[in-house]
């Protein structure tokens, strides 16, 4: 999808990643309409963008997306600005291993309602236009890691959500597009959570990995919402690799074992 002309809602854009997507897609002539719980930085976020970009093309909506009736406000108010949402980015996400219950709310439980409410809303079979959701998730999504158990899990419930639907035998007839972003380290604020297991372990990792520019992932996201053919994506981003397709396919092996889940690039 052509980002020129589209409308988009995401979730967590004050800063960081979130914050870099908007950017780009603004760049490219979306419209957009991101939420954030931090007022004060979503306010500044958005007087800067519509300085750069235009009053009439970015706006900022307080919410917090773990509550059920601020995000669906959020979602609904992008919809009666734009009449339609083309683009949904399921981006806000914390780490904080001392408090399982917020990670899980946020990380998974916002994700999964995000993509039920622009399903709804977007799905052609129910007189909707189609559309792109697009949730992130992280490399922790897909390998162990012992210094954030909970953060880990909430990453693999994204991506085993979003494959899921990607997979429905109704996803032709609803003409939505479920990808999954998988980044390694990016420079943002999370990366200074110290409320993590073992440290030192996550040093050593980012000192052999190195981090990545917020900017080369907004990048990849916009390969996702342009590439028509990778429902079902998810897109591994490192520093060392770039951004590669990792493709989740059910594989029936031998015909007598059980089915297993295969990852290929
Ligand atoms: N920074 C990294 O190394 C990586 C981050 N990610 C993921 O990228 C996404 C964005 O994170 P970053 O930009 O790195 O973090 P960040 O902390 O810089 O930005 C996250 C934004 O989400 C907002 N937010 C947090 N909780 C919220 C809530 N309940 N309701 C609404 N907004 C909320 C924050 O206020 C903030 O503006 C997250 O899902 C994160 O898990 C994935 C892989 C690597
Ligand atoms: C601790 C998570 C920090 C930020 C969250 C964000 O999503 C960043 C993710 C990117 C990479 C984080 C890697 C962290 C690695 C470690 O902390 C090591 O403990 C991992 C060690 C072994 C796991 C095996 C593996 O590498 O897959």
């Amino acid at each position: 999808m052509d980002p020129q002309g589209k409308s988009v809602f995401l979730t967590g854009g004050a800063q960081g990643l979130g914050r870099g997507i908007v950017e780009k897609l603004l760049s490219l002539g979306a419209k957009v309409l991101f939420c954030d719980v931090d007022v004060e930085r979503g306010k500044a976020t958005e007087s800067e963008l519509q300085t750069q970009y235009g009053a009439d093309v970015v706006f900022f909506h307080p919410a917090d997306v773990s509550d059920d009736e601020q995000h669906k406000a959020a979602f609904g108010m992008a919809v009666s600005k734009f009449e339609t949402v083309d683009i949904c980015v399921n981006n806000a996400g914390i780490l904080n291993e001392s408090n399982w219950e917020k990670v899980m709310a946020i990380n998974a439980g916002a994700v999964i309602r995000g993509s039920l409410l622009a399903l709804e809303h977007m799905r052609r079979d129910r007189g909707g236009r189609g559309g792109v959701i697009i949730n992130v998730a992280s490399i922790a999504g897909l390998n162990v890691n012992p210094a954030c158990p909970t953060y880990c899990a909430s990453k693999h419930a994204v991506i085993g959500f979003t494959t899921s639907w990607a997979m429905s035998p109704g996803q032709k007839d609803h003409a939505v597009r479920w990808c999954c972003l998988c980044p390694d380290a990016m420079e943002t604020s999370m990366l200074k959570v110290t409320d993590i297991h073992y440290p030192e372990m996550l040093e050593e990792y980012l000192k052999d990995n190195g981090v990545m520019s917020v900017s080369q992932v907004a990048d990849a996201v916009m390969k996702l919402i342009q590439d028509p053919d990778n429902n079902g994506a998810i897109l591994e981003v490192t520093l060392k690799k770039g951004a590669r397709y990792r493709r989740r396919q059910v594989v029936d092996r031998d015909g007598v074992n059980d089915l297993v889940i295969m990852d290929t690039y």
